[in-house]
């Protein structure tokens, strides 16, 4: 049995729909199918959860909404016409909708989740719906009465282990199973949304729990490729990874497959295949947990920005048994997550996604550094970008390092701090930000291929 999930590149519009059909019709072992809310048509058009956002939040300020709600159901309306379906499907949508808006709330963000969760659940319906005009057996399934049981972090939900054991039963249905990505319900049943392109996550999960063959996951590229093809045209095409790499190039920036979708795959080993919808013949990319083929050193390069590091100095912090506990106690404090905590001897460096600082609580921090572990310096650097280079093969290869500083010399570009993950088969470099797309030619020039710069 196959779990298939389409993103919204895929279902942006009914003739997308008409391959995702297609798609589904030609291998009867995909089973399960999750869809995304519709993307985007156009370099300038929005994505419905976009959409759906910005409702939800002029709702919550008290503003008029019908605008933006008009924009919402006239993607779905389209996608009605551009199929042939019944527009009597749209009415009990747009009930839906009003009801979610008006029913009360325990807090902002769990409404919004409410809102937010609409774009795939309204999809998976007339998905669903246009299945069974088509004749094929199919039904639409929702993740309450699936059981996807998700922990009660609005915007950011984690699956329950308690999950699995109730959505195994999908493997019992007969016919095609509809299921909305992006969102489950918490145990007080509330809908609650995963990180934005969390559908990928829906699909993982349910190839974890009915212990699917493959999980394959269509979008709109040919492949996985080595760098994101925004920063290089044309870039060269993965055809394998391992569980590891991808979760590092994800994490990384590469922005095909959420990085929380290799976990429930990684557990159960359960092939995940990225492949495209308009252009099923193309290989894709399987992501396993060996790999065939050698490649290498470097697999991939990813690179992402919007990162600030907290740089603190002091003489003999190597000493001072429980400094790093105390450092990080103080972030926990005001709810600050981070990413890495390259260090030295006497300091210690903590790189956090910056939309989390605001300018008071960055001069907190600082005080708080300063006067609790009688710091020697304290300095926040903004605008940073990570760049992660990756590949199994670095562990068993002498001179990587080597050859990436020497590319980024080259490049004149100033490396503001290194960090190589324990397992070796990651290298980040921090970079200032209007230096990270010449970093990251820099870097592909060195390991894959000439680039026209
Ligand atoms: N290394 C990479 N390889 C392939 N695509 C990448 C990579 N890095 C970033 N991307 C981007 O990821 C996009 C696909 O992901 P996404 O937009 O979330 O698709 P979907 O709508 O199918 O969920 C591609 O169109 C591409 O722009
Ligand atoms: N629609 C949600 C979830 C998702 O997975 O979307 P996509 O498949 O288009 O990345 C989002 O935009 O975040």
């Amino acid at each position: 049995m196959k779990v298939i999930k389409f993103g919204g590149s895929s279902l942006a519009a009914g003739e997308q729909i008409k391959k995702v059909f297609q798609i589904v019709c030609e291998d009867p072992t995909r089973k399960i199918v999750v869809v995304s809310a519709p993307g985007k048509r156009s370099n300038e058009d929005q994505k419905v959860t976009d959409l759906l956002i910005q409702c939800a939040e002029k709702h919550f300020r008290g503003e008029n909404c019908a605008e933006i709600i008009k924009a919402i159901f006239y993607r779905y309306e389209t996608i009605c016409i551009e199929l042939e379906l019944p527009m009597s499907i749209l009415e009990s949508i747009k009930e839906d909708f009003a009801e979610r808006l008006m029913a009360g709330y325990k807090d902002k963000f769990s409404f919004y989740d409410r809102v937010k969760a609409c774009g795939e659940d309204y999809m998976a319906q007339l998905v669903a719906h246009f299945f069974q005009v088509q004749g094929l057996q199919a039904a639409y399934v929702n993740p309450k009465e699936a059981g996807l049981i998700v922990s009660r972090e609005p915007g950011n939900a984690q699956v329950l282990p308690v999950s699995y054991k109730k959505l195994s039963n999908l493997k019992e249905k007969s016919g095609i199973t509809v299921f909305p990505g992006f969102f489950g319900y918490s145990q007080e049943g509330e809908i609650m949304t995963f990180s934005r392109s969390g559908s990928d996550v829906t699909g993982a999960i349910l190839a974890k729990a009915v212990q699917a063959d493959v999980y394959e996951n269509f979008t709109d590229v040919n492949a996985v490729y080595s760098v994101n093809p925004a920063i290089v045209s044309n870039p060269k095409e993965i055809r394998e990874l391992t569980y590891r790499e991808m979760r590092e190039l994800s994490y990384g920036g590469f922005t095909v497959l959420h990085d929380e979708a290799l976990i429930p795959a990684f557990s159960e080993k359960i092939p995940v295949h990225i492949r495209n919808t308009n252009n099923s013949s193309a290989p894709g990319t399987k992501i396993v947990s060996r790999r065939e083929e050698e490649i290498g050193p470097v697999v991939g390069i990813a690179s992402d920005h919007g990162f600030c590091s907290i740089y603190v100095s002091k003489y003999l912090m190597n000493r001072e048994i429980g400094f790093g506990r105390k450092l990080l106690t103080i972030l926990e404090e005001f709810g600050l997550s981070y990413e890495h905590s390259p260090s030295g001897i006497d300091d210690i460096s903590i790189i956090l996604r910056e939309d989390q600082l605001t300018p008071s609580a960055e001069s907190k921090i600082i005080e708080r550094i300063k006067i609790e572990l009688t710091a020697d310096e304290v300095v926040i650097q903004h605008h940073l970008s990570l760049i992660m280079v990756v590949g199994e093969g670095m562990r068993h290869n002498v001179g990587t390092m080597s050859r990436a500083s020497k590319a980024l010399a080259e490049a004149r570009v100033n490396i503001e701090m290194i960090n190589q993950g324990s397992s070796e088969v990651s290298m980040m470099f921090g970079v200032k930000e209007i230096d990270e797309k010449r970093a990251v030619e820099a870097l592909y020039r060195e390991f894959f291929a000439p680039v026209p710069v």
